[in-house]
């Protein structure tokens, strides 16, 4: 029997671990770990790890006539039982060195470089566009990954050119674009949209574009309710809200520009957001939570 400690770990992020299982296979490990305000929180969510890795599947068989991906199988005799249902061995590609983001809405840092600038990573918008604005067509919107605990930079697809080679980059411009407008299609059906969302890319031995990493999870996406939707002001987060509201709450006590980290999770808040992931997971994608995997 196959357990964790068996493959040695080969990265580590705020929520989730990649670990080696051979020369041609990785097993992506989710964790129940939640994030907010730039702080990975003491309490865990229960169930997230295990509900972000059915999304992700789910949007993989979604995207395949779309788009090859690094999905080998959420359900293997290599895949540990500590971790099974939240983790995924996938194959191992040369990962291209670029968070291929798109926006179909202006928030976040799109918009404090579109308030700045008039536009995002190079590309001009119209004026008069604010807060959660819905953009006249989804843009690419690449950004370099940062060192750990530092945001990452937006950067113009010039520059991603330079670093990538100009086939890898149109490519990758392409394929994002492509996969986010199916996407949103298909959220927008279950109510909700997907305002943005963080690719990740790597090529294989045959030198094709292969979609990689979590995709189309809360956690690499901003998801709002298509229902209360009004541009002008921030959106709720579909997932995130109830931490995000409690941590400024006078109950919280907690400064999010000071120091300290933000205190525990009452179980209210945990059990809320676990069900938040979860009607998240069953909206989008048709199937009931309780049959995966
Ligand atoms: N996915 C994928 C992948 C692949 N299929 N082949 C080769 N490398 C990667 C790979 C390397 N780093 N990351 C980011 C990452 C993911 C998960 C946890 C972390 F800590 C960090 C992805």
């Amino acid at each position: 029997m196959t357990v964790l400690a068996d493959y040695p770990q080969v990265a580590a992020g705020k929520v989730r671990e990649l670990y080696a299982v051979d020369d041609d296979l990785l097993l992506f490990v989710a964790s129940d770990r939640i994030s907010a305000y730039d702080h990975v929180l003491a309490t865990p969510i229960p169930d997230k790890g295990r509900v972000l890795t059915a999304m992700s599947v789910f949007w993989f068989e979604l995207l395949a006539d779309e788009i090859g991906t690094h999905l080998v199988s959420a359900d293997d005799p290599r895949i540990p039982d500590e971790v099974r249902g939240r983790a995924l061995l996938v194959r191992k590609l040369r990962m291209l060195p670029v968070e291929a983001v798109a926006r179909g809405y202006l928030t976040g840092s799109g918009l404090i470089d579109y308030d700045r600038t008039g536009e995002v990573c190079g590309v001009a918008l119209p004026p008069g566009l604010f807060e959660s604005s819905k953009l006249p067509e989804p843009i690419f919107t690449p950004a370099t990954k940062a060192a750990i605990g530092e945001h990452d930079e937006n950067v113009t697809y010039d520059e991603v050119a330079a670093l990538l080679g100009e086939e890898d980059a149109s490519r990758v411009r392409a394929a994002t674009l492509k996969i986010y407008l199916r996407a949103a299609e298909h959220a927008e059906s279950r109510g909700l949209i997907l305002a943005d969302t963080k690719f990740e890319f790597g090529v294989d031995a045959a030198g094709e574009l292969v979609l990689a990493d979590e995709v189309l999870t809360p956690d690499s996406s901003r998801f709002w309710p298509l229902e209360g939707y009004e541009p002008g002001r921030p959106q709720p987060s579909f997932d995130k809200q109830f931490v995000r509201n409690w941590l400024l709450s006078p109950e919280a006590g907690w400064d999010r520009h000071g120091e300290l980290a933000p205190p525990a999770l009452p179980d209210h808040v945990v059990e809320a957001t676990r069900l938040r992931y979860i009607e998240a997971y069953e909206r989008i994608t048709g199937r009931a939570f309780a049959d995966w995997p």
